[in-house]
């Protein structure tokens, strides 16, 4: 069906009319004209619109000038608040399509949204929710282009019908939410602070959380009450650099275990047909965000590490340890071989570890990831992956070096914090060798290719198939 945009204006494009004057009338205004419509703003005054503000083919004009001259569509661009002062404008509105952009301003607001709200108080008009989730920027540079999702909604579904083909037409994609209801949902929408990082940035606090706690007690607390030891300074810089790398550790490991929990899944059921449960689905489509907080975390521990020698507490330690050395112990050499081969491998491995998974992270950036093929998307996320995870654990190794093997490092009964963070990222990785050994390689292979063992033949449909995703999808 084509859509009715109503009377044309001066070139022959589809009038639509806009109430307001502000940001989001003005990227509106714009994006609308660069689709090819003529639009006319109402504003309260408007001779007090800077020149020049609105692009070339936006008329600026009174309030109830603008309704009449729109015929068909009308964007009330002004806060909620101010919607009964356009109620003089009832007669001119009736029977066209309102369009409602505001958003909620808290997430317990009232009962109705302001969308029904609008439709309370303009009856005869026929009131549409949708574009409240687009920002003015993002409407005036078309960033998103096509990706972005318009949240729509209407009781009217002929008025909701033009605005989908609207949106479709400056650029974005809709998205049909049905009745007027689904307003209170979709207001709300904006106001939640990146809905999809809530569960990694979660994990990453609590596990930051746990490992700072043990370090301050292993390392400050105990030796304080039990020798009055003062180690208070290492609190805002040695002991955050000791629990970064953990935390770093343990995320790179959760990006790689949900995988390996799929495969044990599908192999034991011998079948892809069959869903996963689902704190597996979530797990695994929080995969990205996990290793991107690995990354940061890996990242800062880098920075903090460059900076360990720049101490004063470092200075002193190094003198205070070549006097005891020269002066106490007449030993005039310190190289010791072992050592310095401990911290070069340590160190390498570490950079090394970091560059992949700086890799990592840039592919999963859209631009990037949607430049590579299938092939290289899935060698970069699982073969690069387990590279980063592999070099990572190596990296600790070394830096714990024999350590682990000396009754000191387990001081207080204790054990050395890099040896917990190791287990998880261990297990991962012998994980993902028993997997790779050909008896268990094979038949996965065979599962993914739809193979189903004899038991699961008959009921085959019901299942999903998520097992295409990337396995290792960072
Ligand atoms: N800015 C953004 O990125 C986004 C905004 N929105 C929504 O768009 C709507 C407008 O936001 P925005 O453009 O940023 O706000 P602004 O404050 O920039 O503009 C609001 C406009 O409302 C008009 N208005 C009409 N009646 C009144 C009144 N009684 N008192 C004061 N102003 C009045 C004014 O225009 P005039 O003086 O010409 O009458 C004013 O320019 C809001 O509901 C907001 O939630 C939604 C998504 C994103
Ligand atoms: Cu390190």
């Amino acid at each position: 069906m084509k859509p009715d945009w109503g009377i044309r204006g001066r070139l022959g494009n589809p009038v639509i009319g806009i109430i307001g004057s502000g940001d989001f009338s003005r990227s509106l205004a714009i994006r609308l004209v660069a689709s090819g419509f003529s639009v006319v703003v109402g504003s309260r005054n408007p001779k007090r619109i800077p020149k020049g503000l609105f692009p070339d083919g936006v008329e600026l004009r009174s309030q109830r000038e603008a309704v009449d001259s729109a015929e068909r569509v009308i964007f009330a661009a002004i806060y909620p608040e101010h919607y009964s002062t356009l109620v003089g404008l009832r007669d001119g509105l009736a029977g066209k399509v309102l369009v409602d952009v505001s958003n909620a301003t808290r997430l317990d607001d009232g009962e109705l949204s302001n969308a029904e709200q609008l439709a309370e108080l303009f009856p005869q008009s026929r009131v549409v929710k949708g574009f409240n989730v687009i920002s003015a920027w993002a409407l005036q540079t078309g960033a998103h282009d096509g990706s972005r999702q318009v949240l729509i909604c209407s009781d009217c579904s002929d008025s909701k019908a033009t605005v989908v083909q609207l949106t479709r037409r400056l650029g974005f994609s809709p998205v049909d939410l049905g009745g007027l209801v689904a307003s209170r949902d979709i207001e709300k929408a904006p106001l939640h602070l990146f809905p999809s990082w809530e569960g990694a940035t979660l994990v990453t606090f609590l596990l930051f959380l746990f490992f700072y706690g043990y370090n301050v007690v292993k390392h400050v607390l105990l030796p304080y009450l039990a020798h009055g030891e003062h180690n208070f300074y290492q609190l805002p810089l040695e002991t955050v650099n000791q629990t970064l790398p953990a935390v770093a550790l343990i995320l790179l490991g959760l990006v790689y275990l949900p995988g390996l929990v799929a495969a044990v899944l599908q192999l034991a059921r011998g079948t892809k047909y069959k869903r996963f449960p689902s704190w597996l689905d979530r797990w695994m489509c929080r995969r990205k965000e996990l290793g991107l907080m690995s990354f940061l975390c890996a990242g800062v521990h880098a920075v903090y590490s460059m900076c360990l020698t720049l101490r004063r507490a470092a200075g002193y330690r190094l003198l205070n340890a070549a006097y005891r050395q020269v002066i106490g112990a007449g030993v005039e050499n310190s190289w010791e071989e072992q050592q310095v081969w401990r911290s070069d491998l340590y160190l390498s491995c570490g950079i090394l570890g970091l560059g992949v998974l700086t890799l990592l992270a840039l592919t999963s950036l859209p631009s990037v990831g949607n430049a590579l093929n299938w092939r290289e998307f899935t060698f970069m996320q699982s073969g690069l992956g387990y590279a980063a995870l592999t070099l990572s654990i190596m990296h600790t190794l070394f830096f714990g070096w024999d350590f682990a093997f000396f009754p000191e490092a387990y001081r207080y009964y204790l054990p050395p914090v890099y040896l917990l963070a190791l287990i998880l990222p261990c297990v991962v990785l012998v994980g993902r060798v028993l997997l790779a050994l050909p008896c268990l390689a094979l038949r996965l292979a065979k599962i993914r290719r739809g193979w189903e063992s004899s038991r699961h033949r008959p009921s085959h449909s019901q299942g999903q198939e998520i097992t295409n995703l990337p396995l290792l999808c960072l």
